[in-house]
């Protein structure tokens, strides 16, 4: 099996040919330098380039420590976290664990199950989660970057008060694990004065391309899954997508191609895979690389779909719609189940012709069924062949699509660590709750509602 992920734009001739490649290879040159020399010193947002060489080995080791106290003491763990802070964990959980994972007998599911909360304010959800834990042992992973995401914030303190209840206060704090920055913010604050153990997010490590720090790998390790691996798929990207010259950087030729088929105003990319595990690495994909292209009015959208299911929902417009759009595979490419379509005498379905074929077999025809009609509709297709779904191409995926992002939005020339537009909505919520220090943006909010 290779070690690496490859990428394939062959399907998006004629909208990129080799020519268009090697004119944009400087500016690939330029921003290329700017991720690889920078300051060390500097305080940047890029210490997640090094990170699958440079982590912190001390705290990997507490971070398998804390996993398997979790898995031996707890039936229940909750990751409560928004965005950065929750979707890569939930990603590699859902794409690298059993499908109903949540559902199997503890023997059989490797871990505790898992759940998320603290992604939005429905109060069903948490009623419902409260329902589920009753009379499991619980431990929370509360992670947070800043400390102060209202999400998350909001979420902790009602299932702390409910580990207390249920605990009694240090108890309790010997089953919450604090992820966040190492010296400031609120949750930090909570966790020096009620002792439970912290893990960091380096200070260089933006949120959104955390997941391979302590955000991501607590919750992968406490369900079972080997980080060690993974960290090694990260460390083979890393090896592989530092090559300067685009021609061997298949990263970078992403990247490129995402640019020129922009310039084509092809606005909108679609991320489709074939394995319903993979939707959360598609939400998580649509973060990273949102947040860091859509600003100064540009940037592609990103969306995602998983097929065959929707093709038959949204495939009509892909095929025919407007055409702004092009489309970037996941195509895994082996699969160790193995489930066959049988013979049946009266062949009333006439699906004989199916006999024999496994259910991958017809997956990878609706595949290149697909591909071939969308690319004859123009809309041209990038396609990513991951070997196999394991810790190792997880590892491997994540590097790749953060080099690919910094890269793109370099070429977009747009910052891609920062994110100032998501606080626009949460001016207007605080004021509308009546957050301290926020009376004159309440007070604007008022008057335009009475017009
Ligand atoms: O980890 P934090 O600081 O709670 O932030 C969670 C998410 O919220 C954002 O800051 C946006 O508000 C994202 O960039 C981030 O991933």
């Amino acid at each position: 099996m290779p070690n690496k992920i490859t990428f394939d734009y062959s399907n998006a001739v004629p909208f990129i040919n080799e020519k268009d490649m090697i004119n944009i290879e400087a500016s690939i040159h330029k921003a290329h330098e700017h991720l690889h020399k920078r300051d060390k010193n500097a305080s940047d947002a890029l210490g997640w380039v090094d990170l699958p060489e440079q982590y912190d080995r001390t705290e990997f080791k507490r971070i398998e420590k804390a996993a398997e106290k979790i898995r031996s003491d707890s039936d229940v763990l909750i990751v409560i976290g928004v965005g950065g802070s929750y979707l890569g964990s939930k990603a590699a959980i859902d794409s690298l664990s059993h499908t109903f994972r949540n559902q199997l007998k503890p023997e059989k599911r490797n871990g505790p199950e898992i759940y998320f909360a603290g992604h939005h304010f429905s109060q069903s959800y948490l009623k419902d989660l409260i329902d589920v834990i009753q009379d499991k042992e619980v431990s929370i992973n509360v992670i947070s970057k800043s400390g102060t995401t209202t999400e998350p914030a909001i979420a902790f303190r009602l299932l702390r008060d409910y580990l207390e209840k249920k605990y009694g206060r240090e108890e309790a704090a010997h089953r919450i694990y604090a992820t966040t920055d190492k010296e400031k913010g609120a949750l930090k604050h909570m966790a020096s004065l009620h002792g439970y153990e912290t893990f960091t997010v380096p200070d260089d490590v933006g949120g959104r391309y955390s997941v391979l720090t302590a955000v991501g790998l607590l919750p992968i390790a406490a369900a079972g899954l080997d980080i060690k691996r993974m960290m090694e798929g990260a460390q083979e990207a890393k090896k592989q997508l530092s090559e300067k010259s685009i021609s061997k950087n298949d990263a970078y030729q992403y990247a490129a191609c995402r640019y020129l088929l922009y310039k084509q105003h092809k606005v909108m990319e679609m991320l489709v895979n074939y394995e319903p595990k993979l939707h959360y690495v598609s939400e998580w994909w649509k973060q990273l690389f949102a947040e860091s292209e859509g600003k100064d009015g540009k940037g592609l959208f990103p969306v995602s779909a998983g097929f065959s299911t929707d093709l038959h929902s949204i495939g009509q417009y892909i095929q025919e719609g407007h055409r702004h759009m092009f489309e970037t595979v996941l195509h895994i490419e082996s699969n160790t189940e193995n489930i066959t379509v049988r013979e049946t005498e009266d062949n009333s379905d006439g699906l004989n012709y199916l006999s024999g074929k496994s259910l991958h077999d017809i997956n990878q025809k609706a595949f290149i069924g697909a591909l071939y009609a969308h690319t004859d509709g123009e809309v041209p297709n990038l396609v990513l062949s991951i070997p196999k779904l394991n810790e190792y191409y997880f590892g491997y995926l994540v590097y790749f699509f953060e080099k690919a992002c910094a890269m793109s939005g370099s070429l977009l020339g747009v910052n891609p660590f920062n994110q100032p537009g998501v606080e626009a909505y949460k001016k207007n919520m605080f004021a509308l709750l009546g957050k301290p220090g926020y009376e004159k943006e309440a007070e604007i909010l008022l008057r335009r509602t009475k017009k």
